[in-house]
């Protein structure tokens, strides 16, 4: 081959490599934007924070359950003008057919639900851990996925469900060391709005919208929630009391206003005494003024705050009675919550709380000489069939080059095949965190 030559297809010319044709361009490493990678050491954050919403699903008897990323887009659709809408990530896919990535896992929770049927039997207790995406403009620098934990119970009319959920997230966060007093829970229920709304004659068709209008009371200026609720067809009176009724702090005070015969005031008095009997109450106040911004909410809404006040919604839920049924399926009530995985890292940082995670290998094998990779190899897979974790040196590497490896992946032995152990059927183990060193039978390794 003259320098430079490249056969049809074939290798460059041994004097040089192939000239960089049109077709390979750098492509963008990065994700794509509001979108991250999970690197080893953030992967490693990643599955102990899971960990945690898997084991506290487990003991609360919840079964796992997973959906589509993309769902149907009309399991979204919904008139209320919730942010949720607006930043739908949704396309037409080649079959003509509208989907969505799906941007919470409630709707699809029920489409199963209603989709299983009878084949159920009540209540059903389950939870999924699931990417959640948004087509947020990238003005604001905020991410377009996250992953979620929810639980939903489905088929309780009692109050004891939502008591139940907000013991599963108060048992989550003493697991991560994380205290009343860095965390509570603001409760409410939206049928403190909906006797308000009753009151002044507003129809209930108004309902989902006036809460969505409320939910940004705190983000928006109180002009622009009043002038948004008289567009929606709320009177000037009515709006007056909604914001009154929504600055109450107190369960005393609420039952002032509503008087004790509605189910509002009923079914918070409720939730306060079985917190009591969680032992959680510290964890939790009334707060007239949370509606969260789901418009499928009926009855108790609950949202996770940091007291610092520094921070979004940890997490949030509530009571969806009519949801299955907007969707076709029979009248069957449910509760459930979402948990996002930024904040309670951003809250943990805050607190010093995130867990040291270290990549950790048991054991890193490595042959004396080229001659020996199978024997190494050997030795590998008995130790693996005995459960220990082992890093195999696949390549012939000097053994200052071994010590630096085993270092980095904090290895607990090194396990060398040289060819005189070999012959008499042993291998040397060095133990790296004292240097003691000494043979051992291949068949008596573990
Ligand atoms: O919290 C609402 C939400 C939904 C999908 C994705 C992201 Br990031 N955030």
């Amino acid at each position: 081959l003259t320098p430079n030559a490249v056969g049809a297809g074939g290798r460059a010319g041994a004097l040089s490599p192939a000239p960089i044709t049109e077709d390979l361009q750098k492509i963008d490493v990065n994700p794509p934007k509001g979108t991250r990678d999970f690197p080893p050491e953030d992967m490693r954050l990643r599955n102990w924070l899971f960990y945690h919403f898997r084991e506290v699903s487990r003991l609360f008897g919840f079964e796992e359950v997973d959906f589509p990323v993309l769902e149907s887009e009309a399991l979204y659709i919904r008139k209320a003008g919730e942010e949720i809408r607006d930043q739908l990530y949704c396309f037409e896919d080649r079959g003509n057919r509208r989907v969505a990535l799906r941007p919470e896992l409630t709707p699809s929770l029920a489409r199963l639900v209603i989709q299983k049927g009878k084949s159920l039997s009540l209540p059903v207790k389950w939870f999924a851990v699931g990417q959640c995406w948004r087509y947020e403009r990238m003005t604001r620098g905020r991410r377009r996925e996250h992953y979620q934990w929810n639980m939903d119970i489905i088929g309780v009319h009692e109050v004891s469900a939502e008591a139940e959920l907000i013991s599963s997230i108060v048992t989550f966060f003493k697991r991560l060391g994380i205290t009343a007093s860095d965390v509570g829970f603001k409760v409410s229920s939206r049928k403190v709005l909906q006797e308000v709304l009753r009151h002044y004659s507003i129809p209930e068709a108004l309902f989902g919208k006036v809460c969505i209008i409320i939910d940004k009371i705190e983000k928006i200026p109180v002009d622009d929630i009043k002038n948004e609720l008289k567009s929606a067809g709320v009177s000037e009176e009515a709006i007056e009391q909604l914001l009154q009724v929504l600055s109450i702090k107190s369960l005393t005070k609420l039952e002032e206003i509503l008087g004790d015969a509605g189910e509002a005031v009923a079914d918070l008095k409720q939730l306060f005494s079985l917190a009591e009997k969680f032992g959680y109450s510290e964890w939790i106040q009334f707060d007239a003024s949370i509606v969260r911004g789901l418009a499928y909410y009926t009855g108790i809404v609950f949202e996770g705050f940091d007291r610092g006040g520094k921070l979004r919604a940890i997490c949030g839920g509530g009571r969806y009675d009519r949801l299955l049924s907007t969707f076709g399926g029979d009248d069957i009530p449910a509760c459930g919550f979402g948990f996002g995985d930024a904040v309670i890292v951003e809250l943990l940082k805050e607190k010093g709380l995130l867990p040291e995670l270290s990549l950790q290998v048991e054991n890193i094998v490595c042959a004396l000489d080229p001659g020996l990779q199978g024997a190494a190899a050997t030795v590998a897979t008995i130790l693996r069939g005995k459960g220990q974790s082992v890093d195999l040196v696949l390549e012939n590497k000097p053994l200052k080059w071994v010590f630096k490896r085993a270092a980095r992946i904090n290895a607990n032995r090194l396990i060398l095949v040289g060819d005189s152990e070999w012959q008499r059927g042993m291998v040397g183990v060095k133990i790296l965190s004292s240097g003691e060193q000494h043979e051992i039978k291949l068949d008596e390794l573990e």
